[in-house]
């Protein structure tokens, strides 16, 4: 199709998903990339050049990423015209290149746009989001024994009171709702009907199964031990509780799970490897003390979305900070890759976060596109410059004997490393 203000590249093809939803993925893939508010003017660029070293390094010259820039947040109000956030032509180049990364956007506070990034992730249906958190030896860490944390988070990524369903304080809206509650459902409970503001926690058994289902065959598929479901089920039994039950539900009728000593926890053997997979759950309150104190306990974990949002970060710094966290967003067809950090506002320009965050969602991507010899050399390239101490500020100021570089210094030192 012909786009308004995006510029096809002059070489390269389309992506494109079979029906058991593997790709076909031709030498030289177009890939679509939000450049991204704040911060993302500084990592965008460095996590292409390094993708692009790995690219040209693994395969010689025989493949080649094809970047085509796509445009959402503050730069698209520059290339579209003002109040233009999130333009149709960027949800459609998104769907019909299937592969894509962008960078962080900015959300306001209390008022104004909606997350444009919530947005993305609901319009594409991207219902899973998956962070791995793993420990790269030498990163700075708060932990004594920072390797034990090794877990892969599935956040659900479409509903919950995330999905920004609310009404504000004294509105009409908001009026007429608590009038409903009082009136037709017998709430006698909202303390503050004259001044609360009301959000709705939607959270259902398909929006469940669907993410514990992809959760449990990356179990599977990755030889994991176990997969944890996180919820608050005690206090909101009909969301929380409720993603609990479906939980070991989908795990009995589609993996044949069996109960432990009479549940609810149960397990089933790893069809694959014969491994036993157990599938255990745990009050997110608590969890987020055991992922400091028992890490090693917990590998794969699938949770709702705000939940996975707090856990995303905590577990982040664990193993050396959001600078250093990736993640995707995946539909069954479409991917769109991210970092788990935000704009940073405050460093913006200055070419001093760490771009790793970018750099690891892009290895990701890479493994997604089944082209694995130019990850590893991601991975290698960052781990031997962690190792030789040329960090960011971030893990600069929290290591002994570092040599501190830029952001852009660091994408050269990963490079350098490969
Ligand atoms: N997916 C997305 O696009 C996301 C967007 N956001 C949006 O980003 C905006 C800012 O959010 P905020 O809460 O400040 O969170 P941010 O993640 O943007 O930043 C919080 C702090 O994390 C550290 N940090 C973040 N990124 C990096 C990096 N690349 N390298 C090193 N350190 C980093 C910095 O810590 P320090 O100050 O200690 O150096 C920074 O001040 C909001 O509008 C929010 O809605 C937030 C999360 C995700
Ligand atoms: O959309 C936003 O602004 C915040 C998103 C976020 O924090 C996340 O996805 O981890
Ligand atoms: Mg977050």
């Amino acid at each position: 199709m012909g786009y308004q203000n995006i510029t096809l590249p002059e070489q390269g093809g389309k992506i494109t998903v079979n029906a058991d939803h593997s790709l076909n993925v031709p030498d030289q893939p177009i890939v679509p990339f939000i450049e991204g508010d704040g911060i993302g003017v500084d990592i965008t660029p460095v996590m292409r050049d390094v993708v692009d070293a790995a690219v040209e390094k693994a395969f010689g010259g025989k493949r080649k990423i094809s970047w085509m820039e796509i445009y959402a947040g503050e730069k698209s109000n520059a290339v579209y015209g003002e109040n233009t956030w999130l333009p149709a032509e960027t949800m459609e180049a998104i769907r019909e290149f299937v592969v894509a990364i962008k960078g962080p956007l900015t959300t306001p506070v209390g008022g104004g746009i909606r997350s444009l990034n919530v947005a993305l992730r609901q319009d594409l249906d991207l219902y899973v989001c998956l962070r791995p958190v793993r420990y790269y030896q030498g990163t700075p860490s708060p932990l004594k024994e920072p390797e034990k944390t090794d877990m892969v988070i599935f956040r659900e990524n479409s509903e919950d009171i995330y999905a920004g369903i609310e009404w504000e304080s004294g509105s009409a809206e908001v009026k007429k709702l608590i009038d409903f509650l009082q009136n037709e459902m017998g709430v006698t409970k909202i303390r503050f009907p004259e001044t609360s503001g009301i959000g709705i926690k939607p959270v259902s058994e398909d929006g469940t199964k669907r993410l514990v289902r992809r959760a449990l065959q990356y179990t599977i598929d990755q030889d994991r031990a176990s997969l944890t479901l996180v919820h608050k089920g005690n206090i909101m039994k009909f969301t929380e509780g409720a993603f609990k039950s479906w939980g070991y539900e989908l795990a009995k009728e589609e993996f044949g799970a069996k109960e432990i000593d009479g549940g609810p926890w149960c397990s089933f053997k790893n069809p694959d490897t014969g491994r036993e997979i157990v599938v255990k759950d745990v009050i997110a309150d608590a969890f987020l003390q055991q992922i400091l104190l028992r890490p090693a306990e917990y590998s794969v974990i699938a949770t709702l979305n705000l939940n996975g949002d707090y856990i995303s970060d905590a577990l982040a710094a664990q193993v050396g900070g959001i600078g250093m966290a990736p993640g995707a967003n995946l539909s069954d067809t479409v991917a769109l890759f991210e970092a788990t950090h935000g704009t940073a506002p405050k460093y913006a320009g200055k070419d001093q976060v760490n771009p790793a965050s970018l750099i690891l969602s892009a290895e990701m991507m890479l493994r997604h596109l089944g082209w694995n010899d130019a990850a590893d050399l991601i991975v290698k390239g960052l781990s031997g410059a962690i190792a030789a101490k040329t960090v960011t500020y971030d893990l600069d100021r929290l290591m002994e004997g570092a040599t501190k570089v830029s952001c852009s210094g660091f994408g050269k030192a990963i490079i350098n490393n490969m």
